[in-house]
C-alpha cells in the first residue's frame, strides 16, 4: 500500500484518540458538574417546593393564587415579589405582626388610573416582613433578592426557618431550632403596631405551664383558623369550602392533640412528647436525607446510564469510522488495482494493435506482390489467349476461305459441266429436231414424190444412222466425263482420308512423343539429388569447391593440413546460383506429370540451411526469388492450359502434414486436427481419403491453399532455429486428364516435400516432447534413404512400410516415378559435421553412378530416340505438306453427287477431332 493511506491512518488514529481523551475527560467533568449542578438544582426545587407548599397551606389556596404548589423559581419569587403572602403567612403566625399589609386589588377592582399597583409600592410589605423576620431572629434576605437575578435561596431558607419557627411554636411553644433563644422570642413585636400585647403575651408565657401553653396554642390556633369574617378582618381572604374543611380537620386534629397533652399533662410526658417530637423530626430529616440521596443515587444511575450510552454510542462512532477507514483502504488498492489491471490491458491492447498493423502491413505487403505477379500473369495470360485466339481466328478464316474456294471452284465447275451438258443436250435436240423436220419434210415429200422419197429415205437412214453414232458419241463423251469426275472425286476422298490418318498419326506421334520424352527423362535418371549451398553468414566456410557434379568439403585437422572430402551429385549449386538455375532440372518434369507421371520433388538438410527458400523462396518473394513450388505449379497450369484443345485437366490438391508419425490434414477448414489414416485402393492407389482434395483451377487457388496449409502446420521453437519445422508438409497436386479425341485418361501426380530439419537430435539440446519430435524425424529420414537407395539399387523388396512418409508417397518412390532430391547445407564451419552426414546421406540414396552407367549403357538407344524424333517430325512436316495439299481443290471434273457425299464426309470426320491439325507452337518452350 502508498505511504499516503498510512499516514491518514495514523493522523486520523491520533485525532481519535485525542477526541476519546477529550471525550472522558469532558464526560467526566460535566458527569460530575452536572451531577452536583442537577443535585444542587434538585435540592433548590425541593426545598423551594417544600416552602411553597408551606406558605399555600398558610395562606390558603385562594390567597396564594399567584403561587403553584411546585412553582419555577422565577414564578415562586414573582409570586412573592409584592410579600402580600409573605406578609398574610408570618401575620398566620404571628397574628398582628405586620398591622398593615398593602393588598393587591381583586380582579374587579381597577385602578383609577386603570395601571396595577407598582412595585415600590409593595415594597412597603416586603421592608414590613424583613423588619419582622429580623425581630423574631429569623435569617432574612435582601429585597433585591425578589427582583428578577436575586438569590432565591435566600428567599426559600428565610421561609423554611419561618416554617420551623412556626412548627417549633406550635410544638415547643417557642423552642425552636432557629433561635429557641429568649432573646429572639422577646425581640418580636408586632411591627408598625398600636397593640403590641399579643405578641409580648406569647413570648412572655414561654416557660409557663404546658397545659396551659397547650390551651394558649390551641386558643391560637383556633384564633389562626377563625370563621373568614375575621380572616377577612385580617386582611385575607376567605378560604374556598374544601380548603375551610380541610383547615377545620386541622383544627380537629390539633384539638385532639390538645385534648391529649391536656389528658397527658405533667413534665414527664410533655418531654417525653418533646423527645418523640424531635426523634419524629430527625426521622423526618433522615428520610428527607434518604430521599435526597436516592435522588442522587438515581441521579447516580441516570448518569451512568447516560454514560455508558454515550461510551456506546463513541464506540459506534469509532467502529463506524474504522470500518470507513478499513472500506477507504481497501477501495484505495481497489482503484489502485484497477489502475494497475486497465494499464496492463492498456499495454496488451497496444501491443495486440501494434501486432495488428504488422499483420496488416505485411498482408497487404505481400498481397501486393501477389496482385502484381498475378496481374503479370494475367496479362501474359491475356497476351497469350489473344496470340492463341488470333492463330485459332486465323486458322478458322483459312479454313473457312479454303471451303469457300472449294465450294465455288466445285460450284463452277458444275456450273461448267451443267452448260457443256445443256450444250450437248441443245445440240442434240437441235439434231432431232432437225431431223424430224427433215423427215417430216422428206415424208411429204416422199407423199408427193414416192419414187424420189425412197431414195431420199436411204439418205435419211444414212444421215440417221450418223446421228445415231453421233449420239453415241456423245454419250460415250458424257460417260467418259463422268467418268473422269467420279475418279477425281474418289481421288479427293482418298486425300481427304489421308489427312484424316495423318491427324490420327499425329495424334499418335505426340504419343510417342511423350513417351520418348519421358524415356530421356529415365534416361536422366529417375532418381536425381541435387546439392545446393546456401550463402555463408560469416567468412568461415567449411565447402571447398563447387562445380557442376561434386562438391568438396574442406576437413579441417590438428596438424594444420586441411583434408578434403568430395561428394557426387547429378548437380551441385552454389551459394549464387539463382532459383530459376535451381528450377532448370525440374522444369521438364512438370510435363511429365501432365503425361501421367508421378513426380516427387524433397527438400532435405538441417534446420536453417534453405530449405525453404529452395522450395518456397524468401519470405517476400519476386518473379525471380519464387521457389520450385511456385514455379512448378505456374508451368503446370501453363501447360494445361496450352494443351486444352487436346486435353482435359482436372487438377486437384492435398495438403498434408506428418508429425510424430500421424497424418494430418493441412487444409482442414474446421479447426479439428483428426489423425487420418492412409488406403490402398486399386482405383486409386495411395491415398488419403479423409484429407481435403480441392479442385484448383490457377496458381493462385494453390497459392491461397498453400497459405491455409502453412498456417494450419506446426511450427515449435527449438535452441537452433526459432522457425524450424518440426514435421514434414507435402503439397500434392493430382493431375487427371482426358484427351479429347481418343477418351483416354491421364492420371499424374506431383509431391513437393518439405522435410523436417534432419539435425541430430543431441545438438538440437533437446528432451521430452522435443526429443520425441526429433527422433520420430530422424526414424522417417532414415526409412526415406533405405527406400531410396533400396529402389536405386532395384532391390526386391522396397521398405516403404517403414514410416508414414514412405507409405505416403510410395505411389511416387518407384516404378516410373520421378523423384527429385535437393539436398542443402549450411556453409559455415561449426556446421560440417552436420553437412558431412547429411551428404553422407544424399550421397546413399543418390543414383548418379546407375544413371550415369544407363546413360552409357543405352546411349545407343538415346541415339535410335533421337533419330526417331528427327524421323517422326520429318513424317510431321510431310503430313503439312499433305494438308498443305489439301488446301488446293482438285482440277478435274467428276460426278456433283459423289464430290459432295464426299465433302460432306469430310465435314463430319473434320468435327470428331481432326479440325485442327496443330503444331501446337505455342507449347514448343516447354514441350520439348
Ligand atoms: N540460396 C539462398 N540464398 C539466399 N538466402 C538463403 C538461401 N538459402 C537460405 N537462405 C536464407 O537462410 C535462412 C534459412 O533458410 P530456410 O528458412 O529456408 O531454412 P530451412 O532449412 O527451411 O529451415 P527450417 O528447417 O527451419 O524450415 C533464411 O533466412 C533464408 O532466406
Amino acid at each position: 500500500m502508498a505511504a499516503f493511506p498510512l499516514n491518514v491512518i495514523s493522523m486520523v488514529e491520533n485525532v481519535l484518540h485525542k477526541y476519546d481523551e477529550r471525550l472522558d475527560q469532558r464526560l467526566d467533568e460535566r458527569l460530575s458538574d452536572n451531577h452536583f449542578a442537577s443535585r444542587k438544582a434538585k435540592e433548590a426545587s425541593l426545598r423551594r417546593n417544600e416552602a411553597a407548599k408551606w406558605l399555600r397551606n398558610m395562606v390558603g389556596t385562594v390567597g396564594g393564587r399567584d403561587l403553584p404548589a411546585e412553582p419555577s423559581e422565577e414564578d415562586f419569587m414573582a409570586a412573592l415579589r409584592n410579600g402580600i403572602i409573605l406578609c398574610s403567612a408570618l401575620n398566620k403566625i404571628q397574628p398582628g405582626a405586620i398591622p398593615k399589609v398593602v393588598e393587591a386589588p381583586s380582579d374587579a377592582d381597577v385602578l383609577p388610573d386603570g395601571k396595577a399597583l407598582s412595585v415600590y409600592q409593595y415594597f412597603e410589605n416586603v421592608r414590613n416582613f424583613l423588619v419582622a423576620l429580623e425581630r423574631l431572629g429569623l435569617p432574612t434576605f435582601e429585597t433585591s433578592d425578589l427582583e428578577q437575578g436575586g438569590i432565591s435561596s435566600r428567599v426559600v431558607n428565610c421561609i423554611l426557618a419561618l416554617k420551623s419557627y412556626n412548627e417549633g411554636k406550635l410544638i415547643t411553644n417557642g423552642l425552636w431550632r432557629y433561635g429557641g433563644n429568649a432573646r429572639a422570642s422577646n425581640l418580636i413585636k408586632p411591627v408598625m403596631s398600636k397593640d403590641p400585647e399579643p405578641l409580648k403575651e406569647s413570648f412572655s408565657s414561654a416557660n409557663s405551664d404546658p397545659s396551659h401553653e397547650h390551651c394558649e396554642e390551641q386558643n391560637k390556633i383556633t384564633q389562626e383558623y377563625k370563621p373568614s369574617s375575621e380572616a377577612h378582618h385580617s386582611g385575607l381572604k376567605p378560604a374556598s369550602d374544601d380548603e375551610e374543611m380541610v383547615d377545620n380537620e386541622d383544627v380537629e386534629a390539633k384539638q385532639e392533640k390538645c385534648d391529649n397533652v391536656k389528658y397527658n399533662a405533667g413534665e414527664e410526658r410533655s418531654s417525653k412528647h418533646l423527645k418523640q417530637l424531635e426523634l419524629d423530626q430527625q426521622q423526618k430529616e433522615s428520610s428527607e436525607f434518604q430521599k435526597q440521596q436516592d435522588l442522587v443515587e438515581q441521579e447516580n444511575e441516570k448518569n451512568k446510564i447516560l454514560k455508558q450510552q454515550l461510551l456506546a454510542q463513541i464506540e459506534n462512532k469509532r467502529s463506524e469510522l474504522l470500518k470507513q477507514q478499513q472500506l477507504i483502504q481497501q477501495e484505495n488498492e481497489r482503484s489502485m488495482l484497477l489502475k494497475q489491471q486497465e494499464l496492463a490491458q492498456l499495454e496488451n491492447k497496444r501491443n495486440d494493435l501494434l501486432k495488428q498493423q504488422q499483420l496488416v502491413r505485411e498482408e497487404s505487403e505481400r498481397s501486393e506482390v501477389w496482385k502484381q505477379q498475378q496481374l503479370a500473369q494475367l496479362e501474359n495470360e491475356r497476351v497469350e489467349l489473344t496470340k492463341q485466339q488470333q492463330i485459332v481466328q486465323q486458322e478458322n478464316e483459312r479454313s473457312e476461305l479454303l471451303k469457300q474456294q472449294q465450294l465455288a471452284q466445285l460450284e463452277n465447275e458444275r456450273m461448267q459441266l451443267l452448260e457443256e451438258h445443256q450444250l450437248v443436250q441443245q445440240q442434240k435436240n437441235e439434231r432431232i429436231n432437225l431431223l424430224k423436220q427433215q423427215l417430216l419434210s422428206q415424208q411429204e415429200k416422199e407423199r408427193v414424190q414416192l419414187l424420189k422419197q425412197q431414195q431420199l429415205v436411204e439418205q435419211h437412214k444414212e444421215s440417221i444412222q450418223e446421228l445415231k453414232s453421233m449420239v453415241y458419241q456423245t454419250k460415250t463423251g458424257m460417260e467418259f466425263l463422268q467418268k473422269k469426275h467420279q475418279e477425281e472425286i474418289i481421288h479427293l476422298g482418298k486425300q481427304l482420308h489421308s489427312i484424316a490418318s495423318a491427324a490420327s498419326g499425329y495424334q499418335r506421334i505426340l504419343e510417342e512423343n511423350r513417351k520418348l520424352y519421358n524415356q530421356v527423362q529415365d534416361l536422366k535418371g529417375n532418381i536425381r539429388v541435387y546439392c545446393r549451398v546456401r550463402p555463408c553468414h560469416h567468412n568461415q566456410t567449411s565447402v571447398g569447391n563447387i562445380d557442376e557434379g561434386s562438391i568438396s568439403l574442406i576437413i579441417p585437422s590438428k596438424n594444420g593440413k586441411d583434408g578434403k572430402k568430395t561428394f557426387t551429385f547429378n548437380r551441385c549449386f552454389g551459394p549464387n546460383v539463382t532459383q530459376a538455375e535451381v528450377f532448370a532440372d525440374t522444369q521438364p518434369l512438370i510435363r511429365s506429370v501432365l503425361d501421367g507421371y508421378n513426380v516427387c520433388i524433397f527438400a532435405y538438410g538441417q534446420t536453417g540451411s534453405g530449405k525453404t527458400h529452395t522450395m518456397s523462396g524468401p519470405n517476400n518473394p519476386t518473379e525471380e526469388t519464387v521457389g520450385v513450388n511456385y514455379r512448378a505449379l505456374r508451368d503446370l497450369f501453363l501447360i494445361s492450359e496450352q494443351r486444352k484443345d487436346t486435353i482435359h485437366y482436372d487438377i486437384r490438391v492435398q495438403m498434408l502434414e506428418i508429425y510424430n508419425e500421424t497424418v494430418r490434414d493441412l487444409l482442414s477448414t474446421d479447426g479439428v486436427q483428426k489423425r487420418l489414416e492412409i488406403r490402398n485402393s486399386s482405383l486409386n492407389g495411395i491415398n488419403v481419403p479423409d484429407a481435403n482434395l480441392v479442385p484448383v483451377q490457377s496458381t493462385a487457388d494453390v497459392l491461397s491453399l498453400m497459405d491455409l496449409g502453412f498456417k494450419n502446420r506446426a511450427v515449435s521453437a527449438t535452441a537452433m532455429n526459432d522457425r524450424s519445422s518440426r514435421s514434414h508438409s507435402c503439397l500434392t497436386v493430382h493431375v487427371h486428364g482426358k484427351d479429347l479425341t481418343s477418351g483416354k485418361t491421364i492420371r499424374g501426380s506431383i509431391h513437393l516435400v518439405d522435410l523436417a530439419g534432419s539435425e541430430r537430435v543431441d545438438k538440437s539440446e533437446v528432451t521430452g516432447d522435443r526429443l520425441k519430435e526429433a527422433q520420430h524425424i530422424n526414424k522417417s529420414l532414415a526409412a526415406l534413404g533405405d527406400v531410396i537407395s533400396s529402389l536405386a539399387q532395384k532391390q526386391q523388396h522396397i521398405p516403404y512400410r517403414n514410416s508414414k512418409l514412405t507409405q505416403l508417397l510410395q505411389d511416387s518412390l518407384g516404378g516410373q516415378a520421378k523423384t527429385l532430391m535437393f539436398v542443402h547445407i549450411a556453409p559455415e564451419q561449426d556446421a560440417l559435421v552436420e553437412s558431412i552426414s547429411t551428404l553422407k546421406f544424399a550421397e546413399r540414396v543418390s543414383t548418379i553412378e546407375l544413371g550415369a552407367a544407363k546413360v552409357n549403357k543405352d546411349s545407343a538407344d538415346v541415339k535410335e530416340l533421337k533419330e526417331q524424333i528427327a524421323n517422326l517430325k520429318a513424317a510431321l512436316a510431310q503430313k503439312d505438306e499433305e494438308a498443305e495439299q489439301f488446301q488446293h481443290p482438285p482440277s478435274s471434273k467428276s460426278d456433283l453427287s459423289v464430290l459432295k457425299s464426299q465433302l460432306s464426309s469430310t465435314t463430319v470426320s473434320s468435327k470428331s477431332g481432326s479440325r485442327k491439325i496443330p503444331r501446337d507452337d505455342s507449347a514448343s518452350s516447354l514441350e520439348v
